[in-house]
């Protein structure tokens, strides 16, 4: 089996290196080496990475990190601990190899500073390519993310920083009395270093403490409920969960026009498959159980509104596939059935494919999230009569538009359909600008 290894110089080639159960040999210009199946290869000073051009070509090998899955499966692929930004778009392959060549020189110096990353959380098939680590305690990693933040803000003379997470998705953590169930409960965890605290939470805590929105891109429970007690306390934005980029997104609407028509949706099937390294992720049970709640949950509010289509407690049948196909990379394949009971005892079927490019369909939304998160912080509001202007809740409704699963205040009615959450952040903007609520009536046109 061959191991892709990849240059400090961005240069990605699959190098001549075999792997197997027994080891892995390399060749570099001193001599064969070997290494036992999970060794960091750290010997050689430089190593033969494949040929460019007719050219033998060597790396340094201080930057190469082999990628081997402890599974057992050794697969092409690469990663090296500096890996810049310009590299992870390389290693990506989502954009035009064309486009990836003009955006190179702006971002091969981006270095990621180093993150926190615990393996309990994620699929086992993530630890080859964590190599970019704060070490230490929680709270030790908590004080780190802190800092970071700081001199980030200090170093880029920027006014505002805004932190989302667009890492892995994370199995969910247990919510245990004593443990994070109240802000007072989640910071002694943190203290005593508890095993349950997932480093989204280990994020956010940093966040709400500096007073930084942090908004969750995935679809793991990051706010507990001490988190949230936290950030109501600090009035620091919290926002997620998860973005709603594809198949959910068109559930979102499609759902709300099938129920709005007194169409009856019965069954719905959703199955995808994708083979990047969230579909890696996600092919650990733990970690797709986070996301199959996510993906779920958006019919829940559209099916509540109809009680003449749908008795108290009735839903349709709903399953959540997803599958991992390395082939395909980014370009999520979508599948879906709806079957509808229609009129007179009738049947609808709708069946659709939809290659959703995840990444790309998913960057413009982190870039909404980011905008509207920092916007909302400066929304000041009052109801008539009150005397004082306040600021939105920190739990940010506001972000539900591109959430799959909207974080709400607690007793808050969640609401999925697409075209309320648009037409909620309209009418919010245009109030921002004096305009009246679009009601859509156009009265004076009737
Ligand atoms: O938004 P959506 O297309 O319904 O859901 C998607 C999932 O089906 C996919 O498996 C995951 O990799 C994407 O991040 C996204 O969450």
């Amino acid at each position: 089996m061959l191991v892709g290894w990849g240059g400090n110089n961005g240069t990605t080639l699959t190098a001549g290196v075999i792997a197997n159960r027994e080891g892995i040999s390399w060749e570099t210009k001193e001599k064969v080496h070997k290494a036992n199946y999970f060794g960091s290869l750290t010997q050689a000073s430089t190593i033969r990475v494949g040929s460019h051009n007719g050219e033998e070509v060597y790396a340094p090998f201080k930057s190469l990190v082999p990628m081997v899955d402890p599974n057992s499966i050794v697969f092409g692929g690469w990663d090296i601990s500096n890996l810049s930004m310009a590299d992870g778009m390389a290693r990506a392959k989502v954009l035009d190899i064309n486009l990836q060549k003009q955006l190179r020189p702006y971002m091969q110096s981006m270095l990621p500073l180093p993150g926190i990353f615990n393996p309990d959380f994620v699929a086992a098939n993530q630890g080859a390519r964590a190599n970019n680590l704060i070490q230490g305690t929680k709270k030790e990693q908590v004080e780190q993310i802190k800092k970071d933040i700081r001199e980030f803000k200090e170093k880029n003379k920027v006014d505002k920083v805004v932190v989302l997470w667009t890492a892995n998705t994370e199995r969910y953590s247990s919510v245990v009395a004593g443990l994070n169930d109240t802000v007072d409960n989640l910071m002694a965890s943190l203290e005593k270093n508890e095993a349950e605290i997932s480093p989204s939470t280990l994020y956010a805590i940093a966040c709400v403490s500096e007073g930084v929105p942090f908004v969750n891109g995935s679809p793991q429970n990051t706010f507990v409920p001490g988190l949230i007690e936290f950030a109501i306390k600090k009035n620091s934005l919290i926002g997620g969960d998860d973005f709603k980029s594809g198949q959910t997104k068109m559930k979102s609407v499609l759902v709300d026009f099938l129920v709005g028509a007194g169409i009856k949706p019965t069954s719905i099937a959703s199955y995808n498959h994708l083979g990047n390294n969230d579909g890696m992720n996600l092919s650990a049970p733990q970690v797709f159980r986070s996301k199959e709640i996510s993906k779920s949950s958006v019919v829940d509010d559209m099916v509540a509104s109809n009680p003449i289509l749908y008795s108290p407690g009735e839903h349709p049948d709903h399953v959540i596939v997803i599958k991992y196909i390395p082939y395909v990379g980014d370009s999520k394949r979508a599948m879906d059935e709806y079957t509808s009971e229609i009129f007179m005892g009738g049947k609808n079927t709708i069946v659709l494919h939809n290659t959703c490019e995840d990444s790309l369909l998913a960057a413009p939304i982190i870039l909404d999230l980011v905008l509207l998160a920092e916007l909302s912080t400066r929304i000041q509001l009052k109801a008539e009569g009150q005397d004082k202007f306040h600021s939105f809740h920190p739990v940010a409704t506001i972000l539900s538009y591109l959430s799959k699963a909207p974080l709400v205040p607690p007793g808050t009615p969640v609401v999925n359909a697409l075209a309320k959450q648009r037409a909620m952040l309209e009418n919010i903007l245009r109030a921002c600008v004096g305009l009246a609520p679009e009601n859509n009536m156009m009265l004076e046109h009737k």
